[in-house]
């Protein structure tokens, strides 16, 4: 059987140099691009990439996924960033190229998948819900994908329980004392060396609290999610957002 022909672009940065490592070792898979700030994307095409593996910066991943939807080359984005805007417009680009397949994960490791699960089923049965994430000190973006995702998907399966809002009898604050409002769900983001990528979920009720924590204690923890998605997306045409619907959690 061919090989499935990938390209990684962010080659050099921290996720993307492990992507190229990990890509180089599956049997299955030939690295057949490894792109920095600066390459050319015409390699892309140069090198029959059949999907890309995006791992860049937010200000960069659209006009990459610009031309990789564009040449019909399939996508697996870890870049954060994702706004309803920017999803409409790839959506757009997906519309234009119907057999192209997009997979975004905010998060690549089957312990933050799980984390947000296990979140969106506890939500609606406490009062309270507040989500920490701490990173290394070298993130350009705060809140986290993740914890964005998580929030979203907790106030989702809040609303959709029919929730009140948290008690909070706070009247007087310093500005980011309670955190980022993510549709409601307070997340508060922490920068500190000799971390990687770690969130908590903490939800309390009258008499008990539940963390649910995940922690990321190197990169090869996204490796063979993205590797899945890798594999998966070639048959998965249109946008799919978030690792979960490429596994079966319920089985
Ligand atoms: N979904 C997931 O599971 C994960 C997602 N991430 C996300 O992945 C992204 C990258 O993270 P991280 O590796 O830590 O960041 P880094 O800054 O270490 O790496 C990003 C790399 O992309 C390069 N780059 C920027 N623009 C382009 C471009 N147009 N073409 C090719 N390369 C480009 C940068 O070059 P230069 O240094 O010159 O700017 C840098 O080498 C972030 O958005 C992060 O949040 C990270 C880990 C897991
Ligand atoms: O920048 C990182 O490191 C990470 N970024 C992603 C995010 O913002 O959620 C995934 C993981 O947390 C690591």
């Amino acid at each position: 059987m061919s090989k499935l022909r990938v390209a990684v672009l962010g080659a050099k940065g921290r996720i993307g140099s492990e992507a190229v490592r990990a890509v180089e070792a599956a049997e299955d898979m030939e690295l057949v691009a490894a792109l920095g700030r600066g390459d050319k994307l015409d390699t892309l095409v140069e090198s029959g990439a059949q999907v890309v593996v995006e791992l860049t910066t937010p200000d960069s991943v659209m006009e990459n996924l610009e031309f990789a939807v564009g040449h019909g080359m399939h996508a697996v984005v870890g870049t954060t960033g994702w706004t309803e805007d920017r999803l409409a417009q790839l959506n757009s680009w997906l519309a234009a190229s119907p057999r192209t397949g997009v997979l975004i994960a905010p998060n690549f490791s089957i312990g933050a998948v799980l984390t947000m699960k296990f979140a969106e089923v506890a939500a609606p049965y406490f009062e309270s819900v507040e989500v920490i994430e701490l990173h290394h000190p070298k993130k350009v973006d705060a809140p986290s994908g993740t914890a964005s995702r998580t929030a979203q998907l907790i106030a989702a399966a809040r609303a959709k329980a029919g929730s009140a809002p948290a008690p909070d009898a706070t009247r007087t604050a310093l500005d980011g004392a309670r955190g980022a409002d993510v549709d409601g769900v307070p997340v508060h983001s922490v920068r500190l060396r000799g971390l990687l990528a770690h969130q908590e979920v903490l939800l309390g009720a009258e008499g008990e609290t539940l963390t649910i924590r995940h922690d990321s204690l190197h990169h090869s923890s996204f490796m063979p999610g993205i590797l899945l998605g890798a594999r998966k997306v070639v048959s998965a045409p249109g946008l799919t957002f978030g690792l979960e619907h490429f596994l079966d959690l319920n089985g």
